[in-house]
């Protein structure tokens, strides 16, 4: 692994390494989800790469728009809110199996940004049209998750391989390709008059694993791949996104309702730094990072948190703990992977602590999360819910930092 990857992907360029096609004929892409990544990054990509973008979706005031204008709008969270038409767009509805079915016999792409939890269901509707397309033809089709998971197109697979008969198992073998990828935009939760216009941060990566890529890929425009894609997603996870969710723990314990106003308390930016030098230090063991460029990579992620021109609510950037608190998750992964490597991690410890401690009755991973600690008690639930034994010394690590944040924040 070299010492030092790319930190900049400009939206703008189109990014080399890409495997080459004929750049005339127009490529159809299907994407599940018109949320704020779906919109605000993954669909206007492929628009911008001469994809025709079919967005499937489930809200019926933005199928309608989609169809009617063809077109949205992205607006860019910088000084002068800069903004760009994204065209050759349109949508159908999740439930419309046929209309669903017709574009996937055609696709040459097919992505997901619907959230890793919704993937089975998705798999499901998928596998119905892939069934059908297979039988009528065997033309390559790319299929990307593009969800905050590492491995999320691997898991995709598996879902949709269930649904599949064993004679379609085997053509997908030969001509579906499921390369994982790693993407990163801050697109907040957002109500605008206009139900497709989206506000993002200039800020984006989307890195692919290159080694899955099939002969005709169409390069997509700000896309990057790579032959190793493990040092891109995990220094994102454990940088972005175990700082984000830190960010919101502790803004929640503090009364704070954004991530912004969270970063704007001098001492809270200063723990969540802290944390992520943490991070930092066993990504470098691990990926061999420069530690200056490591260190800049650090400072911008915390510039991007606290972005003036964005409103981020905590509740966002802290739903779903559950799943944040996974074993494979941006808190108890880099924690327990620290620990083997003999470094030690007093901040991490705090920001799982934190997450350990998020109520919101909104949410109902956290509302599950806390009737599950009041029950059965907090080291049961590290037991067994984020894996570690009451004998391993994280485990008491944990309650303590439990203890004195209570005792801090009340
Ligand atoms: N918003 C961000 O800043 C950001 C950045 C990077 C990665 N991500 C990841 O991108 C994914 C999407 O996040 P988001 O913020 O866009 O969420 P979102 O809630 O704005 O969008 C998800 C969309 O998926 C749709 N959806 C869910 N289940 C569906 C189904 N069964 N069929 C069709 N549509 C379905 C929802 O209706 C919604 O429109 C998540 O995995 C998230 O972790 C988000
Ligand atoms: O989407 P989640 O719930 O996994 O995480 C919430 C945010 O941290 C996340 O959406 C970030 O904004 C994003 O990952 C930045 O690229």
């Amino acid at each position: 692994m070299s010492a030092s990857i790319n930190t900049t992907v400009s939206p703008n360029a189109l990014i080399a390494g890409s495997i080459a096609c004929e750049p005339s004929d127009e490529r159809r892409a299907v994407h599940f989800g018109a949320g704020n990544i779906g919109r605000g990054f993954i669909g206007m990509l492929l628009s911008k790469s001469g994809y025709e973008v079919c967005f499937v979706a489930r809200n019926e005031t933005q199928i309608a728009q989609f169809q009617k204008n063809k077109q949205y709008t992205v607006i860019y969270a910088n000084e002068r809110a800069d903004s760009e038409v994204i065209r050759n767009v349109t949508a159908i509805p999740i439930k419309s199996g046929t209309d669903v079915n017709a574009r996937l016999l055609t696709a040459d792409l097919v992505t997901t940004a619907v959230g890793v939890s919704n993937l089975p269901a998705v798999a499901r509707t998928m596998a119905a049209g892939i069934e059908r397309r297979l039988a009528a033809h065997d033309r390559p089709l790319h299929i990307i998750a593009c969800e905050n998971a590492t491995r999320g197109s691997t898991m995709l697979k598996s879902y949709i391989y269930e649904h599949l008969s064993a004679a379609a198992r085997s053509r997908a073998d030969r001509c579906l390709s499921f390369p994982d990828s790693m993407i990163d935009r801050i697109v907040p939760v957002q109500w605008n008059e206009d139900p497709l216009a989206i506000r993002v941060e200039p800020f984006c990566e989307w890195i692919i694993d290159r080694s899955k890529l099939m002969p005709g890929f169409r390069p997509i425009e700000g896309a990057l791949c790579v032959d190793r894609l493990a040092p891109y997603a995990e220094r994102k996870l454990y940088t972005v996104n175990t700082g984000h969710c830190y960010a919101a723990y502790l803004g929640r314990l503090a009364g704070f309702s954004t991530i912004q106003d969270t970063l704007r308390e001098p001492a809270l930016r200063e723990r969540i730094r802290l944390a992520l030098e943490e991070t930092g230090g066993l990504l470098i063991r691990r990926h061999g990072f420069d530690s200056a460029e490591h260190a800049r990579y650090i400072d911008k992620t915390v510039e991007r948190f606290a972005n003036p021109a964005i409103v981020d609510d905590v509740t966002r950037v802290a739903r779903s703990p559950l799943r944040k608190l996974a074993r494979s998750e941006r808190l108890i992964r880099p924690l327990m992977l620290a620990h083997e490597n003999g470094l030690q991690t007093p901040n991490l410890v705090f920001a799982a602590a934190a997450a350990l401690a998020y109520a919101d009755k909104g949410d109902p991973e956290a509302v599950r999360m806390q009737t599950a600690i009041q029950e059965e008690g907090l080291s049961a639930f590290v037991t067994q819910h984020l894996g570690i034994p009451f004998q391993h010394a994280l485990h008491g690590q944990l309650l303590a930092a439990y203890r004195e944040l209570r005792t801090e924040f009340g």
